[in-house]
Parts: C-alpha cells; sequence; structure tokens
C-alpha cells in the first residue's frame, strides 16, 4: 500500500470530491449549529437578571418575562439542534454512500493479482468499516466548528462582559494543553490505523470461516478457528482501546485546566463578592457561563482525536484509490480481422513469473481456428495460466499472444473479453436466481434460453427446486450440487455464444449420463468456434485437433492423440498412468 498521506492531502480529496457538492446543506447546518450554541450564551446571560433582579431584588414583575425568554431560548435551541442534526445525518449518510460506490466501481477497475493479494475480508472492511467512520466524523467536526465554538464564543462574551479578569484567570492554563494534546493526537492516529489494521485481519477470519466451514467441520478445526479468531478479536480490542484511552485523553487534560481556572476564580472571585464588590448574579452568571464552557471545550477536544481516528481511515481509503489498474485498453485500439469469427490464437515466446518464481519459461503453440485444442500436462504446468494470459486477467513479461494475428493488448479490453466464452472447474455463481445466474442482466428471448438449458441439461433438474428456473442459487450455487451448478455455468457459456471457447475441466463435476450429453453439446458448441480446452482426464480430450503438452510453463510435445503415443514422450506416459490405474 502506499506511504502515509498528510492531512491537508487527505482533507483536500474528501472536500473535492465528496464534500463540496452538499455546501448548501452544510451551509444551513452551520447556521443552524450557530444558532443552537448562541443559545446557550444567552441562557448564561439570563442568569443575572434572574438572580439579581428576582431572587435578590425581589421583582415579582421580572418573572414572566425572564421566564418566557429562558423558555424561548430553549425552544430555538430543540428547533435548531433537531433541524441540524438531520441535515447532517443526510450529509454523513450520502458521503458515505458517495465513497463506496466509488470506491467498489474503482476496485472493479484493478488487476485480479491486486485482489489475489488483497484479502477479501481487507476490502470489505474498508468499504464498510472506514466509510462508516467517515459518514460519523463531519457531525462531529462540523458541529464543534459551528455549535461548539459559537457557544464558546458567546460564553466567553458575557464572561468577558462581567469580568474580564475573572475570564483571564479561568482559561490561564490552556497553553499548557498545546504539547501534550499535540502528542495526544499523534499516538491516536497511530493506534487508530492499527485498530482498523486489527479490524479488517477480523472480516478476513470471518470471510475464511464462513467460506470455509465444511473444511472446517470435517477436519474438527472448530476449536482452531474460533481461537484464531478470538485471537484476532483480542488484537482488535487491544489496539482499540489504546486509541480510546487517547482520545479520551484530551478532553481529561482539558478538564485538569478548566478545574484550575475555577480554583484560581472561585479563590479571587468569591473574596469580591464578600467585599461586595461585586454580586451574586454576576457571579453565577459567570459561573453558569464557564460550567457551560467545559461541554462544548471538551467536546471541541474530542475533535481532534477523532479526527486523527478519521485520517487513519480516510488514509486507507485514497490508498485504494491510489492504486492503478495496469492492465487497460490502449488510446487506440486495434480491429479484430473478423470480428465474431473464429480465429487463430497464437503464443509466442511467453515468460511470466509471479515475483521471483517463474511460471511460463517461454511457451510457444498456436491454437487453430475452428478447431478444438487440448492443454495437458501435469499440474502447475501453467495451463490455467494460458487461459489468464489470453484474457489479460494477468500480463506477460514478455513474449507475444496473438487473436487472428493480432497482439491482445492492443484490443479493447472489453472486445477482447466479449471473444470469449469460460467454463472452470469452480463453476461460480452468484447469490441470485438461477435465471439471473444465466442471463446475467441479459435481455434473452425465452426460446433462445429454453434452448441454452436443454443443451445444458439445466432442464433436466429444474423441476425439482422449489421455483424452477426463479429459485435462488444460494451464496456462491450452495443451494445447488456441483454438477448443477457447472450445468448452469455451461448454460452461461452457451448463451454467451462468444468466437472461442476456453473450457477447464468443464464437464468435471458431472456424472457419467450428464457428462456424456453435456459434452455432446459442447461439441456441437465448439463446432466452428476455437476451442481450447485443459483436461486432466486424457481420454476426454482424444478427439482434439491438436494436443499442446506443457510442462514447467513450456510446450514440450505437440500433435494428435495417437502421434503423440506413438513418440512415447511425456504424453504417453501421463495416457498410460491414467489408462493402467482407470482400468
Ligand atoms: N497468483 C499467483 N501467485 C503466485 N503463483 C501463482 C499464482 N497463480 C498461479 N501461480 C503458480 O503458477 C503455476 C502455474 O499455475 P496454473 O494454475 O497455470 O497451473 P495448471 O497447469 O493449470 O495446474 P493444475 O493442473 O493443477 O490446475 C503454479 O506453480 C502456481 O503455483
Amino acid at each position: 500500500m502506499s506511504p502515509a498521506q498528510d492531512g491537508g492531502t487527505l482533507l483536500r480529496w474528501i472536500w473535492a470530491g465528496y464534500l463540496r457538492r452538499h455546501l448548501p446543506l452544510i451551509g444551513l447546518a452551520l447556521a443552524l449549529m450557530t444558532i443552537e450554541g448562541a443559545m446557550l450564551g444567552l441562557l448564561s446571560y439570563l442568569i443575572k437578571p434572574m438572580f439579581d433582579d428576582i431572587f435578590v431584588a425581589g421583582n415579582r414583575g421580572a418573572i414572566p418575562l425572564v421566564a418566557s425568554a429562558v423558555f424561548g431560548v430553549f425552544l430555538i435551541r430543540a428547533g435548531a439542534g433537531f433541524s441540524q442534526r438531520v441535515l447532517m445525518a443526510r450529509v454523513g449518510q450520502r458521503v458515505m454512500a458517495a465513497i463506496q460506490h466509488d470506491l467498489v466501481r474503482h476496485m472493479l477497475t484493478l488487476d485480479s493479482l491486486w485482489f489475489q493479494k488483497t484479502p477479501p475480508g481487507h476490502l470489505i472492511e474498508r468499504v464498510r468499516g472506514d466509510t462508516l467512520v467517515i459518514a460519523n466524523i463531519w457531525n462531529t467536526v462540523l458541529a464543534a466548528a459551528g455549535r461548539d465554538a459559537v457557544a464558546l464564543l458567546s460564553l466567553f462574551a458575557v464572561a468577558l462582559s462581567i469580568d474580564w479578569l475573572w475570564t483571564l484567570i479561568a482559561v490561564a492554563g490552556v497553553p499548557l494543553l498545546v504539547v501534550p494534546i499535540m502528542a495526544l493526537q499523534r499516538w491516536v492516529r497511530r493506534t487508530t490505523r492499527n485498530a482498523r489494521g486489527a479490524a479488517a485481519h477480523i472480516s478476513t477470519r470471518l470471510d475464511e470461516i464462513f467460506h470455509g466451514m465444511t473444511t472446517i467441520k470435517l477436519n474438527r478445526m472448530e476449536r482452531r478457528e474460533a481461537d484464531r479468531f478470538g485471537q484476532s478479536v483480542d488484537r482488535f480490542v487491544h489496539a482499540q482501546i489504546r486509541s480510546e484511552a487517547g482520545q479520551a485523553g484530551i478532553p481529561a487534560l482539558m478538564d485538569i485546566v478548566a478545574g484550575l481556572g475555577f480554583l484560581g476564580v472561585l479563590s479571587y472571585g468569591g473574596l469580591q463578592i464578600i467585599d461586595g464588590d461585586k454580586t451574586v448574579g454576576e457571579f453565577m452568571s459567570f459561573f453558569t457561563a464557564m460550567a457551560l464552557v467545559f461541554e462544548p471545550l471538551r467536546r471541541i477536544g474530542r475533535v481532534s482525536g477523532a479526527w486523527q481516528a478519521a485520517l487513519a481511515s480516510l488514509e486507507r481509503l485514497y490508498a485504494v484509490f491510489l492504486e492503478r489498474p495496469t492492465i487497460l485498453s490502449p488510446a487506440r485500439p486495434a480491429r479484430l480481422p473478423a470480428p465474431g469469427g473464429a480465429c487463430d490464437i497464437g503464443f509466442r515466446d511467453v515468460h511470466l513469473a509471479y515475483d521471483d518464481t517463474p511460471v511460463l519459461n517461454g511457451l510457444s503453440f498456436t491454437a487453430k481456428a475452428g478447431a478444438v485444442t487440448a492443454l495437458v500436462g501435469p499440474s502447475g504446468a501453467g495451463k490455467s495460466t494460458v487461459f489468464n494470459l489470453l484474457t489479460r486477467l494477468i500480463e506477460p513479461q514478455r513474449g507475444q499472444i496473438t487473436l487472428g494475428g493480432v497482439a491482445v493488448e492492443t484490443l479493447e479490453l472489453y472486445d477482447l473479453r466479449d471473444q470469449f466464452s469460460v467454463v472452470t472447474q469452480e463453476a461460480p455463481l452468484f447469490d441470485e436466481t438461477i435465471r439471473d445466474n444465466i442471463c446475467l442482466g441479459r435481455d434473452v428471448p425465452q426460446d433462445r434460453l429454453d434452448e441454452v438449458l436443454r443443451a445444458a441439461h439445466v432442464i433436466d433438474f429444474l423441476p425439482a427446486l422449489p421455483d424452477g428456473l426463479n429459485s435462488p442459487a444460494g451464496p456462491r450455487g450452495s443451494n445447488l450440487s456441483g454438477g448443477q451448478r457447472q450445468r448452469v455455468a455451461i448454460a452461461r457459456a452457451l448463451l454467451r455464444d462468444a468466437p472461442i471457447l476456453l473450457m477447464d475441466e468443464a464437464t468435471s463435476a458431472l456424472d457419467a449420463q450428464s457428462e456424456k450429453a453435456v459434452q455432446e453439446a459442447l461439441e456441437r458448441l465448439s463446432q466452428g468456434r476455437t476451442t481450447l480446452v485443459i483436461a486432466h482426464r486424457l481420454a476426454t480430450v482424444r478427439n482434439a485437433d491438436k494436443i499442446v503438452v506443457m510442462d514447467k510453463g513450456r510446450l514440450v510435445e505437440e500433435g494428435p492423440h495417437q502421434a503423440l503415443l506413438d513418440r512415447g514422450g511425456l504424453y504417453a506416459g501421463l495416457y498410460k498412468l491414467q489408462f493402467a490405474s482407470e482400468s
């Protein structure tokens, strides 16, 4: 992730990108906050006539006036406070929604490799947890800037109007706060960063537990997982307590300084009242103003801690926005010679390494247009990597990959991916209906849909489902069996009707009877298309036009089944091994 950002950069980013557009609402909320804050000053001011005119002077006529003034102050405060809170909630929620939306939109452009390196739990925590912190901070910051600052000013104005020396004594200790508060702010930002990291860890653990439930149960890992989860939670709690202690430290320091101020004023002012230099009303009004100062002061004190905590979240969000995709469409994309038609696939001297681990070491082969080419070889030979390179999910370090003679990186990315229908072993489904999983948001005529449902043998299991085609597939397709999931994925590929078919053990989860039927459907589908098949069970690729045998990221031999058997090389060895174990 990118280095730490300074607060100014983060603030400018969030202001320009998300807050500025709500300026009218924020302005209105600030105005209401100002009114709410000023009411506090007015209240403390009304204490003086309350004491001096009513209690001390015994002026009965002043009661209705002062009482209605006090009631009016509370009424205005209630109206302004309610309205500004509702407005700020709207701003906060909208800012959060906009960041979440932009964040997910941005993440969807990032390279597949970035997602492999960043655990899903971490990403979920950024989209949910960090944006929530940002949603809540504006209320705290703006309320401090508007309501609390105005409250402070008005209360100080009242205090100064009563006695400037008392006011000076009361605030004499404030400069002492500067250094410790700055140190605390640094502490809060650091500990909050740790806490946010630990929260991301918790999400990752949860993600792994819930997705790995079956493995956990079958391997009796419940205790271990619960312990590991407990450790993650403990780490979070530890970091969070440190962060909150830091945040709580700031208002606590203010309390101590305020206490010292009171001590001074009481010692000096008390004598003045006894000597008759000041009235009780003046002292009570001053005392109320200074007592009321604490709450907004403490809230303002909390702001700096909360702001530091929010900066840690802003920083984490900003870091994701700084990530740039490297796999992009070219500025001036090339065109395929025959768009939508079958075309040759070519790999020429392709090299690829993950960090320092080489995966492909100069792979070269061609797959003829309209023919079936099988990729076989030992596990880890790089067969799936070929698919990922063709579809530009990853990029090679060296070499050329072409479709119809055109280098894949010169094509528009969507155009390129439109050329492929991909069916893999895992058949990943979304938590939507089976219909949605097949149509993927496109409008499909019913007769065309029926056609693919029949061809992929989805029709066979629909009657057993509660709502047929409209039954939910469940999270990751968990309501369906492996074979059913695979048939749905095959129907999806059939519907896509792309000129190149990529199949990675496409029928591995089917029973023998369905496999035969689906295999036939796929064979029919592959007619006139360029088909690339990865197969571990060599019996399924006997009829391929060409078999490319890979080992350690290189082509070691190629040709039709019989020719490779006659050659007696790696393929013949693998085939004999499988044949022997099957018979
Ligand atoms: N994201 C990744 N980071 C690091 N190494 C990776 C990554 N993806 C794949 N590899 C490595 O690349 C090599 C080739 O993987 P690939 O999935 O292409 O093999 P394969 O021939 O399809 O294997 P199998 O037949 O077992 O599916 C493997 O050694 C694997 O460990």
